[in-house]
């Protein structure tokens, strides 16, 4: 079930005409599914339902309030990364014993705040982190609850700049020092030791590395059982790739059970740390044809989104599906789509087959992930607006951004 399909030749997402929604919103704009939201959610939290777990929405993947508030509202825990993301959690009616906290680089401000709100767990990723988190708990009077991330050195199988789980890469604690973290951690007076925690890269397709990445760490698990440290929960983290392009990554199912298999009755809560296989395919990046331009070599379709609004394929070179908001039998053309910015890397796809015209709708696919949340102001152009459907009703989750927000905060010289 897709709900972004056509009705007579106009693309709708759910029951809203996509082309309606430009028109009253303006492009470029982002649209999300709330009921592909939350069907994505309980395919993770149904393929573990009989286990215990907790499924922790990774919320860098789209942090708009709404998205949060409908997963909150599911029951979801969030992985965070940062202090604002902790704020937004909240803000959107999130359970702070459902957050667990990663990231290579915690400030101390940061660990005081999940600390103050009480966090499900931190997710430490090196000795000297430990160090001072045990030093922040203590000063507060506090027992910071802890995972350590473990690096296990696997390869992942995914774009090099979103492979997290190599001994090259910056994340986490490399295996051979596993041991005697863990035992330094279950020493120091202010931590508690929960759990182990890995994430092996984004955008993974295949079940092996998943599987790989566990046996290191299961063997760890029971290695830590024999110096008499108890392990709680693991956490699997996020990773689980979706349909970009004829991907076939394994179903939430498929996953849960081969990783349950492994697990082999352990009594290990797990937690899954999801962004993408959430949030990618519930979301459309509206954009409108401004012209169209051609030489002898190419065509071109120069359109009012662009990198600033949607990274990814400038950035990874990611492929992206882009379709017509209005179908039509015409003859089509290949044409590079590209944005008004500055930059030869601003395109939203190359090479795409499509029977356009100025004034035109596009819908760039799969945006609902990585996509508002990494945009910036490049070429000071404001922001986009962010839509969230439900049904036939249709809600500004985010205004677009005005011309004199581009310069608030900013001060000129007396
Ligand atoms: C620690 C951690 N957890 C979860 C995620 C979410 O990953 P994905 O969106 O691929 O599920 C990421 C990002 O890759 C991450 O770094
Ligand atoms: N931003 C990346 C994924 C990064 C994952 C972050 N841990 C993407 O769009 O594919």
């Amino acid at each position: 079930m897709d709900y972004f399909s056509y009705q007579d030749d106009a693309l709708f997402a759910e029951d809203c005409d996509v082309a309606q929604l430009a028109k009253v919103h303006g492009t470029p704009l982002y649209i999300y599914s709330r009921a592909t939201l939350e069907r994505h959610w309980h395919a993770f939290n149904n393929a573990v339902a009989e286990h215990p777990h907790l499924i922790c929405y990774a919320v860098k993947a789209n942090s708009n309030l709404a998205v949060l508030n409908v997963l909150a509202r599911l029951g979801s825990g969030f992985d965070i990364v940062s202090g604002g993301e902790l704020s937004r959690v909240l803000k959107a009616g999130g359970d702070p014993q459902k957050v667990v906290f990663s990231g290579v680089g915690k400030t101390i401000a940061e660990m005081e705040q999940a600390l103050q709100v009480g966090i499900y767990c931190f997710n430490v990723e090196s000795s000297a982190e430990l160090e001072q988190l045990n030093e922040v708990a203590g000063r507060l009077g506090k027992v910071a609850p802890v995972s350590l991330r473990i690096n296990p050195d696997v390869d992942a199988g995914t774009h090099p700049y979103i492979s997290t789980g190599l001994k090259e890469n910056k994340f986490g604690i490399a295996m051979d020092e596993a041991d005697t973290v863990f035992a330094r951690a279950a020493a120091l007076p202010h931590l508690h030791v929960k759990g182990v925690d890995c994430h092996i890269g984004s955008q993974l397709t295949e079940l092996k590395p998943f599987l790989d990445a566990m046996d290191r760490m299961l063997a760890l698990i029971d290695r830590l059982a024999n110096q008499g440290i108890v392990i709680e929960h693991f956490d699997v983290g996020g990773g689980l790739g979706v349909t970009y392009n004829g991907e076939t990554p394994p179903h939430p199912d498929a996953y849960a059970a081969a990783l349950l298999e492994r697990l082999g009755g352990r009594p290990l809560k797990l937690i899954f740390e999801p962004g993408r296989a959430i949030a990618a395919n519930a979301g459309v990046f509206v954009t409108q044809v401004l012209s169209l331009k051609e030489n002898s070599d190419k065509r071109f379709a120069i359109v009012d989104g662009a990198m600033n609004d949607l990274i990814r394929p400038s950035l990874y070179s990611a492929w992206q599906n882009i379709i017509p908001v209005q179908q039509t039998d015409a003859a089509t053309c290949a044409y590079d789509i590209v944005g008004p910015v500055c930059e030869t890397g601003d395109f939203l796809g190359k090479d795409r087959q499509l029977a356009i015209k100025a004034g035109d709708l596009l819908a760039v696919r799969s945006s609902g992930a990585y996509g508002f949340v990494m945009s910036s102001n490049y070429n000071s152009r404001p922001r986009v607006a962010e839509v969230m459907v439900d049904g036939d009703k249709d809600v500004v989750v985010r205004e677009r951004e005005t011309i004199e927000q581009l310069w608030q905060g900013e001060h000129l010289l007396p």
